[in-house]
């Protein structure tokens, strides 16, 4: 019988510097509603340096309009899209709250969402990188901290519950965290 091999929990790397200078082939990630709107915060940054992704996960999200709650929860990995020449990243999309704003989710709720939601990321890349892409790392913002609302000291704690299931999961996320934050 094979021995019990031990349980592998997704490793989370402190960092600091800019989300958007990973080198190519970095599947960048970041928290967003069910909406499909990337209106404020990182999100808005997104839609400007990636308007083709951008529409891409429009378009996507339009399906589940009626019911938005579906998606909560999941993840959705974009190939790089762009014609303009720019860096070849993934984008990265956790489903984490359904809405936005005021209407936002409980903390309890967006926390429980995101290891969900990562996990379903790391099953797409590990599936991507089955398919001959090349996937070479993956870096996140510090997801939730800002507009939703919820330390990252919080979503530390779960995503790093999450449980590595094959030796071709990525088992590594780097946290980005800008200069004048803490992690
Ligand atoms: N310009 C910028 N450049 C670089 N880093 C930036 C930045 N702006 C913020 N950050 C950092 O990025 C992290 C997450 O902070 P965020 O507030 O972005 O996101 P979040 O994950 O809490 O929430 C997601 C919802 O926020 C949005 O806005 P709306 O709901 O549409 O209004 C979306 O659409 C989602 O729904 C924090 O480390 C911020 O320091």
């Amino acid at each position: 019988m094979e021995a019990n091999k031990p349980k592998r929990y997704l490793q989370l790397i402190d960092s600091k510097g800019d989300l958007f200078n990973a080198p190519d082939d970095t599947v960048i990630i970041h928290a967003c509603n069910c909406l499909g709107i990337w209106g404020s915060g990182i999100a808005s940054e997104f839609k400007k340096k990636y308007p083709a992704a951008y529409k891409e996960h429009f378009e996507y999200c339009k399906v589940h309009k009626e019911n938005p709650e579906e998606l909560r929860g999941t993840a959705q990995l974009i190939a790089p899209c762009e014609d303009s020449g720019g860096p070849c990243h993934y984008v990265g999309c956790l489903f984490t709250s359904t809405r936005y704003g005021k209407s936002k989710d409980a903390p309890v709720e967006i926390l429980s969402a995101t290891e969900q939601a990562m996990m379903h990321l790391l099953e797409l890349v590990t599936k991507s990188i089955a398919e001959g892409n090349n996937i070479s790392e993956l870096r996140m913002c510090l997801i939730n901290s800002g507009k939703f609302g919820v330390p990252f000291a919080e979503t530390s704690r779960v995503l790093r519950t999450i449980e590595i299931q094959n030796e071709n999961m990525p088992h590594k996320v780097t946290a980005m965290a800008r200069a004048e934050e803490e992690h």
